[in-house]
């Protein structure tokens, strides 16, 4: 099924294509969140439930790839336990600030570890990959991040080239073992780091970029609904436009994300299993383990 029915999203007669417009809660997603679940039992059972993780040691069954979903490292992979998998999936924030020395780190961890392939976007903390926000930031002098003030234009400007041992997306996707995987690093504006954007109509410019026929869509952040509460505040923060759009247009196997480190864990709405693999806690300790996901490989893989 095709969660909700909205005036958010409709199908053109013609061609056949799922339009998302800009929800009218877009702005506030705790109260489209109880809106939603009121009047559509939106997050309701049975479809929408957790998920509990599989053993590392569950055999693999045949004809399927194992994902092994991490996020938020936040440069602290030096005690993360690595279970096995053939694909690795990094959906952001592997640095603190993005610096080169950061990443070439990030890279060598990258470089020593087994799986076939290894898929990794940036999140809002990979300050230096965010490219309009750099030039905002040398315009400010660099007042809020000194030890970025101390790079040189140069020592960043390719910072992308040090991922040598992974594929990096960037609204971009990537087709591996048959699945086509597509990453991109936007989050909802908060506290103005890279790679942020207003809720709304600028975010969801980005997700129409998304393509149909996706298998496994990466984000930094969550959907609203979806491991997205902030206990601290009491709110939900996931975006209302990522929601619609994954729901109603693109329909991806898997999501898989970070962003909120308090959201740690998996859930499905029957259809798409959502993923929001946070190693790092909420305190920044790298102590929630990968999570692992099987996925059927495409027929014509
Ligand atoms: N209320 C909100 N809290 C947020 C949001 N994005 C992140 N956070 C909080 O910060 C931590 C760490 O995030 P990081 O990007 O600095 O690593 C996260 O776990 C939340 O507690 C937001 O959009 N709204
Ligand atoms: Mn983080
Ligand atoms: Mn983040």
């Amino acid at each position: 099924c095709v969660p909700g029915s909205s005036a958010m999203a409709h199908r053109m007669p013609t061609q056949g294509k799922v339009t998302i417009t800009v929800d009218e809660y877009s702005s506030n997603p705790t109260q489209a969140f109880t809106h939603y679940n009121i009047n559509q039992s939106r997050f309701q059972p049975p479809h929408v439930h957790m998920v509990d993780p599989i053993p590392y040691d569950t055999p693999k069954p045949s004809g399927h790839t194992r994902f092994v979903c991490v996020s938020d490292t936040h440069s602290r992979t030096d005690g993360v336990q690595m279970p096995y998998g053939d694909v690795l999936l990094h959906t952001g924030d592997f640095t603190e600030l993005g610096l080169p020395s950061e990443v070439k780190k990030f890279n060598d961890w990258l470089g020593s570890l087994p799986y076939e392939l290894k898929v990794v976007i940036a999140g809002n903390h990979e300050l230096t990959f965010d490219k309009d926000f750099m030039s905002e930031l040398v315009k400010q002098d660099y007042y809020r991040f000194p030890s970025v003030s101390k790079l040189k234009p140069e020592d960043f400007d390719n910072v992308q080239s040090l991922l040598t041992n992974c594929i990096y997306l960037q609204d971009s996707d990537v087709t591996v073992k048959g699945f086509r995987i597509y990453g991109t690093p936007w989050t909802p504006w908060f506290n103005g780091w890279g790679f942020n954007l207003p809720r709304g109509q600028s975010l969801l410019d980005k997700w129409n970029l998304i393509p149909e026929g996706i298998d496994i869509l990466m984000t930094h952040g969550p959907p609203l609904g979806f491991r997205d509460w902030v206990p601290k505040e009491l709110q939900r923060v996931g975006c209302v436009e990522l929601l619609n759009t994954v729901q109603r247009r693109v329909r991806p196997k898997l999501h898989a994300f970070g962003g909120i480190h308090e959201g740690y864990g998996i859930m499905t709405d029957g259809y798409t299993t959502f993923i929001n693999a946070s190693t790092c806690t909420v305190s920044f300790q790298p102590t929630n383990p990968p999570i692992v996901f099987d996925l059927p490989n495409p027929p014509s893989s």
